[in-house]
């Protein structure tokens, strides 16, 4: 049984289709990453999923518990960071956390050990006893983050746990939800930064306008939507370097590029032959569905 089992899900705020008939499921030991524009509807889905939105219609179940029918029993098996960062703010780090582990049911011992471990995990064990007002915009994502996974929840819904995060922090973050992971928990990640989408090795659902647009392994879609790109580096009059990208079928067709350069030919000072990356596929996805839904 799936963990996550999400069955044609429609979510309409007045007039506008916030989500229509998605379906997507999450199985227990896997990063499933949401994906998608600004609007696209992967908050609607994870707050469809706490119970805070009420789909038109569809199904969510959490652990085989409806959420719709029995809200609160589903709810319990979810750790939800979601994008707004709730905490309090003349807390500290440990105390929020702490609080956290014991509203979602842990005691004792096994509160400290969760809460010990998930600190030191999210980088937070330098600054535990501080309050949380005194912290900077992407110390309080980690902490968010720490209060959404301190308990090890089966379910773990994590929207854009990253934003405004350092490199070294997001690195944490991503480590920890790979071990999240390795232990069992199912997760829902939405980002807006591919490469993260790679590192976790996460099954990809890209949703755009309410729609899933694509689906599958980061391989599967490369392999599916990517083509073969040409970069051409020309220099400019004081040193700067421009690229300019093609995408191209086969060697054959590189006579051409260079010849479509004309005076700025002399300027080449490099070519790399490359495949799409990631967010090249997905620009692509998503102009190739709006394409499709202008025609139709
Ligand atoms: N409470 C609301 N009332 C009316 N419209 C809403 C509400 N919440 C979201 N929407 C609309 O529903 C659509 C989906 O929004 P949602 O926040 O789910 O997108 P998202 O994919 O999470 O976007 P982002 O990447 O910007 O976070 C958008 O068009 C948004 O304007």
């Amino acid at each position: 049984m799936a963990v996550l089992e999400v069955r044609g899900l429609t979510v309409a705020y007045g007039d506008h289709l916030a989500l229509n008939e998605v379906s997507l499921s999450v199985e227990a030991g896997q990063v499933l990453g949401l994906l998608g524009p600004n609007g696209a509807g992967k908050s609607t889905l994870m707050g469809s999923v706490v119970g805070a939105v009420r789909p038109r219609s569809g199904t969510v179940r959490v652990c085989g518990v409806d959420v719709a029918s029995r809200p609160r029993r589903a709810r319990a098996h979810v750790g939800y960071a979601e994008q707004d960062i709730a905490v309090f703010p003349t807390l500290t780090v440990r105390e929020n956390v702490a609080d956290w582990a014991a509203l979602s049911g842990l005691r004792s011992r096994e509160l400290a050990g969760a809460v010990a471990r998930t600190l030191s995990a999210l980088l937070l064990d330098d600054i535990a006893d501080r309050q949380v007002r005194t912290l900077s915009g992407g110390q309080r994502r980690r902490v968010h983050c720490a209060m959404a996974t301190v308990s090890r929840p089966p379910l773990l819904l994590l929207d854009e746990p990253t934003v405004g995060v350092d490199p070294a922090t997001r690195r944490a973050v991503l480590d920890h939800v790979l071990t999240l992971a390795a232990e069992g928990a199912a997760i829902c990640y939405s980002t807006h930064y591919l490469p993260e989408i790679e590192s976790l090795d996460a099954e990809v659902v890209l949703l755009n306008k309410g729609v899933v647009a694509a689906r599958g392994a980061v391989a599967t879609l490369l392999r599916r939507y990517g083509r073969t790109v040409v970069d051409l580096r020309l220099g400019g009059d004081s040193g700067e370097v421009r690229t300019v990208s093609s995408a191209v079928e086969g060697p054959d067709d590189l006579p051409a590029i260079l010849q479509g350069l004309g005076p700025d030919l002399a300027r080449l000072s490099g070519l790399e032959i490359r495949r799409s990356s990631l967010d090249e596929v997905f620009e692509r996805v998503v102009e190739d569905e709006e394409g499709a839904l202008d025609a139709s």
